[in-house]
């Protein structure tokens, strides 16, 4: 049967019909490839940056650049189980694998020179799921937003005349992102210790702990060291790895601990701003103890093949509002996928 020939007006609506569905395809791409957005802080912007502040250094992670791996074990005492169902608050130990770094994108600058330092561990519970966390040895973050954070990199830049950062521009910064006043005030008095073995790291970032019954707990956490604190001495400085040396002639006498202190939120604390302090009359609960007993270069160690992205979480632990933790997540990704491809040699 012969069918129906169409007329001109229905040939044209079915060629359109046709042509819309590649339009909508291209246009999807550009979306997805950032086109339509040109002004979207993406990963690719924040590693940029990123690099620009530390300098190229392929193969090295594009934040945190320096540091050493560090392996040990978590004993939980079962405490925080009334606030996360995770496996590891259960009593019991779970082997960690971590990082000790100071933060900067170079992995040559002296130790003394970077008063931010850092602890990252990963966490293997027994039934395979993964706690990793990266922990900075600071009250608070400077800035609240992925644009300040962006911001930041751009305004400590060093001026191209004098080769220190402009203070007109810091000064124009501050006025955008007013929430860096705080940190600022701690910085001027802050006194750095002479070892990673006693700082106190906190997550900066808000979480949230689901317990048995399904309810969440916003928390924060920090690992509080057993070791006392020392302030940064003269000598220090006259060894750019010194942080290092300590920590190997410490190991050699011992192992090192911190406690797993949780902070659980009031109605009134902001999850989603990692630049204000909570008060310091939280509900406090001591998990467990963390004990390191063991240091190996990173370039050889396992944490070289760890990203220590803050949103790789067990069972009992979910990501709160916070959006830092979606843009670490991916600019992690990004600066782990450079490193690895660089260290095996394809640039
Ligand atoms: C938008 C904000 C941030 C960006 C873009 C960013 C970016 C990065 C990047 C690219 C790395 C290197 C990752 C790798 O190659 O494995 C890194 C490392 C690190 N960052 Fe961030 N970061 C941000 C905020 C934070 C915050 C809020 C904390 C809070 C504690 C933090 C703690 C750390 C730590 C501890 C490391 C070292 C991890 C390790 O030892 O492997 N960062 N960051």
């Amino acid at each position: 049967m012969n069918k129906p020939s169409l007329s001109t007006g229905q040939t044209l609506i079915r060629l359109a019909a046709i042509a819309v569905v590649p339009l909508i395809v291209i246009a999807l791409f550009l979306w997805a490839g950032g086109w339509l957005t040109p002004d979207k802080l993406t990963s690719d912007k924040l590693i940029t940056v990123l690099q620009k502040s530390g300098g190229e250094h392929p193969g090295y992670r594009r934040n945190h650049a320096k540091g050493v791996c560090i392996n040990g074990s978590f004993a939980a005492n079962g405490k925080a189980s009334v606030l996360s169902r995770a496996g590891l608050f259960a009593p019991g130990e779970t082997p960690v694998i971590g990082r000790f770094a100071i933060a900067g994108g170079n992995p040559n600058a002296p130790d003394y020179a970077v008063p931010v330092r850092s602890m990252a561990l990963a966490f293997y519970q027994k039934d395979g799921q993964q706690w990793r966390t990266g922990m900075n040895a600071m009250p608070m973050f400077p800035v609240k937003s992925v644009e300040g954070f962006y911001d930041l990199q751009i305004a400590t830049l060093p001026d191209a005349k004098t080769g220190k950062p402009d203070p007109a521009k810091i000064q124009a910064f501050v006025q955008k992102h007013p929430e860096i006043k705080p940190f600022f005030g701690w910085a001027q008095q802050y006194v750095p210790s002479s070892s990673w073995a006693s700082d106190r790291f906190n997550s900066l970032n808000a979480f949230n702990f689901v317990d048995q019954a399904g309810t969440r707990h916003v928390v924060r956490w920090s690992m509080v060291p057993h070791s006392e604190y020392q302030p940064i001495n003269a000598a220090d400085k006259n060894d750019s790895n010194f942080l290092q040396s300590d920590l190997q002639q410490r190991l050699a006498k011992g192992a090192l601990q911190w406690d797993l202190i949780i902070t659980v939120a009031d109605a009134q604390d902001s999850s989603s701003d990692a630049s204000i302090a909570w008060p310091a009359d939280r509900q406090t609960i001591n998990a467990g103890t963390l004990t390191i007993n063991q240091t190996t270069p990173q370039q050889q160690g396992a944490c070289n093949d760890i990203n220590y992205d803050p949103l790789i979480l067990p069972e009992g632990i979910t990501a709160s509002d916070d959006p830092i933790l979606n843009a670490r997540s991916s600019a992690y990704a990004k600066s782990y996928n450079a490193r690895t491809r660089e260290q095996a040699g394809a640039h």
